[in-house]
């Protein structure tokens, strides 16, 4: 029997469809939501996503504004920027590419983002309330994942999710988020012995190692659903996710490709996220 292949990108565009209606709703009103993102530095890859998000914010209407820094640029001067951002009211959301030069600090970097337009969801105050279930923004890839498994119409509560990776950025908040759910979560990563042992016992499987095609049949039991979140390229250049898609397949009942699969949905979810900050910004408004 074959797998069934999630759809990240029909379902990131229902999704937006539904964004775009609010989008419009809150231009009536008077407030064009906008995203301010910030890029330091040429890395290629980089440049790519934030043309994406760009892109994806003027296809529904949104206001967005590119700051292009050079490699070089001194942490004080990135700070200042962001500081400039959190007070301009044309702006909604702020988001800084990652990663960033090594000669600065990414935690103090997001740290300075306002909390109110933290819309990456990075900042140690939207993690805290993340971890406590309060209303905050939702790390993009994680809360894109949330989406692909209810979309696709696969059942979290009392199910035992596996995550492979414990990044701050996808693997620990997608633990939570799951948690949240009601699943059963158990964390592995790189030191975790005998990695097999523990993944064959998921119904729900989180790649998030960022090793080409690292997860194969023998990682994974009969009838798992399998979430790719892998962005890699394989020896001949190609792009491919952290799962060895054709040994799975078949084995798996549901999974993600790459590309097409979880990628699209971290642009669709930072798109909620800004419209979300434009919708508290007019409810502040209106108090
Ligand atoms: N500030 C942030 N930095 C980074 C984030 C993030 O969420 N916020 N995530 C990644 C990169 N990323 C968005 O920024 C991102 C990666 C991949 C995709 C995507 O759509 N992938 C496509 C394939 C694209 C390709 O051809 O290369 C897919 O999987 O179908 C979107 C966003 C790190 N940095
Ligand atoms: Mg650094």
């Amino acid at each position: 029997m074959s797998s069934i292949i999630i759809n990240g990108k029909e379902i990131g565009q229902e999704i937006r469809t539904g964004v775009a209606t609010r989008v419009q709703e809150l231009k009536a009103k008077g407030i064009t939501p906008g995203l301010a993102v910030i890029l330091v530095g040429d890395n290629p890859a980089s440049k790519t996503y934030v043309a994406n998000k760009q892109k994806s914010c003027e296809q529904i209407g949104m206001f967005s504004e590119l700051i292009k820094l050079p490699e070089d640029i001194s942490e004080q001067a990135l700070l200042e920027q962001i500081r400039e951002l959190n007070n301009r009211k044309d702006i909604h959301g702020i988001l800084v590419q990652l990663p960033l030069p090594k000669h600065i600090d990414e935690d103090k970097v997001i740290q300075t983002i306002s909390p109110e337009k933290d819309v990456d969801g990075f900042s140690p105050i939207s993690v805290g309330k993340m971890m406590l279930g309060q209303d905050t923004y939702l790390p993009c890839t994680p809360y894109g994942v949330m989406k692909l498994l209810e979309h696709s119409g696969i059942e979290v509560a009392g199910k035992h999710a596996v995550i492979v990776g414990r990044s701050h950025i996808v693997g620990k908040p997608m633990g939570q988020l799951l948690l949240q759910k009601d699943a059963t979560v158990t964390y592995t990563h790189s030191k975790t012995p005998d990695l097999p042992s523990f993944t064959k016992q998921a119904d729900i499987l989180i790649a998030a190692v960022g090793r080409a095609n690292f997860i194969t049949s023998e990682h994974i039991k009969e009838g798992a659903v399998i979430i790719d979140v892998g962005i890699n390229r394989d020896e001949e250049n190609h792009l491919c996710g952290d799962v060895n898609f054709d040994d799975v397949q078949g084995i798996a009942s549901h999974i993600t490709p790459v590309p097409g699969g979880v990628g699209p949905m971290t642009i669709t979810m930072l798109l909620e996220n800004t419209v979300q900050a434009a919708e508290k910004e007019l409810e502040r408004q209106a108090e």
